[in-house]
C-alpha cells in the first residue's frame, strides 16, 4: 500500500500534524510519500520522499491550485490513499481531490482496525469500520488520534514541483479567533466541566474547585454548545489545546476530540460515574463517583487546608 501524505504550512511554519499522518501510514503498513506547499526552511524530519511546491509562488492556502498539484502527484505516484489532517485545509481540499480522482472519501479517521479505517459515529458514542471499495481513497485524520512512538528524525528527499495555472481563489490572510479574557493555555491547573454536570447552575461548582486549586475552569464542547460556558474555555480540537500540571475532567466521557486538547497534561484526574468511561485511558486517577457529591466535598477540604 502506498500513501500520499499532505503536510500543512501556515504563517510560514510547518504544522506538527505531519507526524500524525506518518503515524497513520505506519499503522496502515504503508509506504509514504509527502506533499507540502511550503518552504525548504521548514521540512518534516523524516526520511520519506517529499514533493515540495513553493508557498510564496503557490500561496499557503489556495485549494484550487493545491488540488491541481496534488492530482499531478497522484497521477505520477499512484498512491492507494491520499491522507489529510481533519483541519480547515483538509476539509476544503480533500473533497476536491476525491472528486477529481473519482475516489471515495473517509472523513475523521480516529483508528485503524486490521488495516481498515475507523470513524466515530452517533456523536462519538459508536465506531464504524469503513471498507473502501474504490481503487483510491482520500481520508482525513482526526487531530490527536495518531502519534509516532519515537521522536521523528531524518531528512526527506525533496523533489521540487510547480504549476503554471493561477487558480480561481485569492487568499487574503488568516484571522485569529478572539480568545476573550481567559488564556487556558497559561493555567497550571484546569478543572473542566462536561455534560455530566447536568445543568448550567453546576458550572459554579466546577469554577469553585478551580478557584480552590488556584486554577481556571474549562469545558467540553456540549457544555459550550449549550451556552453554559463561553467558547474561549472549550478544550479540544475545536477549542484550546492545553497541557497544565493538573487537569481535572468532571463528567467528561473522553471523546477523542476532547482528549486531543488535554491528554498532554502532566497529571489527569477524571471524575465519572462510569468506571469504563474512555477518559480512564488517559487519566492518572479515575474517581468513580457522582461529581455533584464529590466536587463540593473536595472543594471544601482543599479550602480548609
Ligand atoms: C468535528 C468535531 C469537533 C469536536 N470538537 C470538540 C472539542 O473541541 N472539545 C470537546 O470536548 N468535544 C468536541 N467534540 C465533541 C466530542 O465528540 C464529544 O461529543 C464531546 O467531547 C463529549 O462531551 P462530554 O464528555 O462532556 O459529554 P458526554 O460524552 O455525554 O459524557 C458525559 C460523561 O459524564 C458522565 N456523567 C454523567 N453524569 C455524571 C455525574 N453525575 N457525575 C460524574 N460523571 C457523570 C457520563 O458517564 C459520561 O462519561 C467535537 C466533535 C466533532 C464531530
Amino acid at each position: 500500500m502506498k500513501l500520499l501524505l499532505i503536510a500543512e504550512y501556515r504563517d510560514g511554519q510547518l504544522l506538527a500534524g505531519w507526524s500524525e499522518l506518518l503515524a497513520f501510514s505506519r499503522e496502515m503498513g504503508g509506504e509514504s510519500v509527502f506533499f507540502l506547499v511550503g518552504s525548504e526552511e521548514h521540512l518534516p524530519t523524516c526520511d520519506e520522499k517529499l514533493y515540495l511546491a513553493d508557498s510564496s509562488a503557490c500561496g499557503e492556502y489556495n485549494p484550487d491550485l493545491h488540488k491541481k498539484l496534488i492530482v499531478d502527484i497522484v497521477n505520477k505516484e499512484q498512491p492507494d490513499m491520499v491522507v489529510f489532517s481533519h483541519s480547515s485545509y483538509g476539509w476544503d481540499l480533500a473533497p476536491r481531490v476525491a472528486f477529481a480522482l473519482g475516489a471515495s472519501q473517509v472523513s475523521e479517521v480516529v483508528d485503524v482496525s486490521d488495516g481498515v479505517p475507523v470513524i466515530p459515529v452517533c456523536n462519538s458514542k459508536l465506531r464504524r469500520e469503513v471498507k473502501i471499495k474504490t481503487d483510491q481513497a482520500v481520508v482525513t485524520l482526526q487531530a490527536g488520534a495518531f502519534g509516532l512512538q519515537e521522536e521523528p528524525s531524518g531528512t526527506p528527499t525533496v523533489e521540487k514541483i510547480s504549476v503554471d495555472a493561477a487558480g480561481r481563489t485569492t487568499f487574503t490572510g488568516y484571522e485569529q479567533a478572539e480568545s476573550g479574557g481567559v488564556d487556558l493555555a497559561k493555567a497550571s491547573v484546569i478543572v473542566s466541566a462536561g455534560r455530566g454536570i447536568g445543568k448550567p447552575e453546576n458550572v459554579e461548582m466546577i469554577a469553585g474547585l478551580a478557584r480552590a486549586l488556584g486554577g481556571e475552569y474549562g469545558a467540553s464542547r456540549p457544555v459550550v454548545d449549550s451556552e453554559w460556558v463561553e467558547h474561549n474555555r472549550q478544550v479540544g480540537t475545536t477549542g484550546q489545546t492545553v497541557a497544565p500540571k493538573l487537569y481535572v475532567a468532571c463528567g467528561i466521557s473522553g471523546a477523542i476530540q476532547h482528549l486531543a486538547g488535554m491528554k498532554k497534561s502532566e497529571f489527569i484526574v477524571a471524575v465519572n460515574t462510569d468506571k469504563d468511561a474512555p477518559v480512564g485511558e488517559v487519566a492518572d486517577v479515575l474517581v468513580v463517583a457522582d461529581l455533584k457529591q464529590f466536587v463540593p466535598v473536595l472543594t471544601e477540604k482543599i479550602e480548609s487546608l
